[in-house]
């Protein structure tokens, strides 16, 4: 099998008024490539941190990232934001969709960086929607959706471009039993059906359990390895 991504002896830290906080240390980790990964640990282990490198958000101090073949943490601040529109899917705990857009035109936003046109971005639109169950939801408004229907547009939007990797940061974690047991089929369906490769960090067990492989962050470096 090959390895999507390749994370090697990654280091990552901020900086707050000139002191250096150390969030991830000498950290390595590869991903096949249509596996499901749960990323899990303590609040603060750095587990977001791991996901925003791993999606090109962010670039670490020092060491490689490297996503299909590309080594991400050597790409520019405009390359990479290209990059990213072109191999990364994100589904956020709180959807972040656009609350003046419908979701048709939320789930259309990442394909107006494209060449496609009017009739083929609709196209991918409702397929999209679609798969996530709503189809009969495009002129919806967020506010007029739930939580649950709200992250999956979020998810059609993510998948939309189809792209290489999806990376999902508590996406259960403002949900009901019920909602989120749904998202989770649901992310288990892209990644069996769609052969998606999915990193999810997560809090939750119950969710980790759909992934094919857990992995524990302590203080910035993997446990259980
Ligand atoms: N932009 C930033 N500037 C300064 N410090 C940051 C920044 N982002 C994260 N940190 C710090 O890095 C550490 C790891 O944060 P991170 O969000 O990666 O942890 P986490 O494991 O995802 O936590 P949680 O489960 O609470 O979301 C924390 O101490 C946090 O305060």
């Amino acid at each position: 099998m090959n390895s999507i991504i390749k994370v090697k002896n990654v280091f990552k830290s901020y900086w707050r008024n000139s002191i250096e906080i150390p969030v991830l240390n000498d950290l390595s980790l590869e991903v096949e490539e249509g596996e499901f990964l749960a990323l899990m640990g303590p609040s603060g282990s750095g587990k977001t941190t791991l996901l925003n490198l791993i999606a090109g958000i962010d670039r670490p101090t020092k060491g490689e990232i490297i996503v299909a073949d590309t080594d991400i943490s050597k790409l520019n601040e405009s390359s990479l934001a290209k990059w990213r529109a072109d191999h990364v899917g994100f589904v956020f705990q709180f959807y972040n969709l656009i609350p003046v857009l419908t979701a048709y035109e939320n789930v259309e936003l990442p394909l107006l960086l494209t060449k496609l046109s009017k009739a083929e971005r609709k196209k991918h639109v409702e397929t999209a929607l679609s798969i996530v169950g709503l189809a009969d939801r495009l002129n919806h408004y967020p506010k007029q959706l739930s939580g649950g229907q709200e992250q999956r547009v979020a998810i059609a939007r993510a998948i939309v471009t189809d792209p290489t990797i999806l990376v999902a940061d508590e996406p259960t974690g403002d949900l009901d039993k019920k909602s989120a047991s749904e998202i989770l089929t649901l992310m288990d369906r892209l990644n069996k059906e769609f052969k998606k490769t999915i990193v999810m960090v997560t809090h939750d067990p119950h969710a980790a359990e759909k992934a094919s492989r857990k992995l524990h962050l302590e203080k910035g470096e993997l446990v259980g390895v």
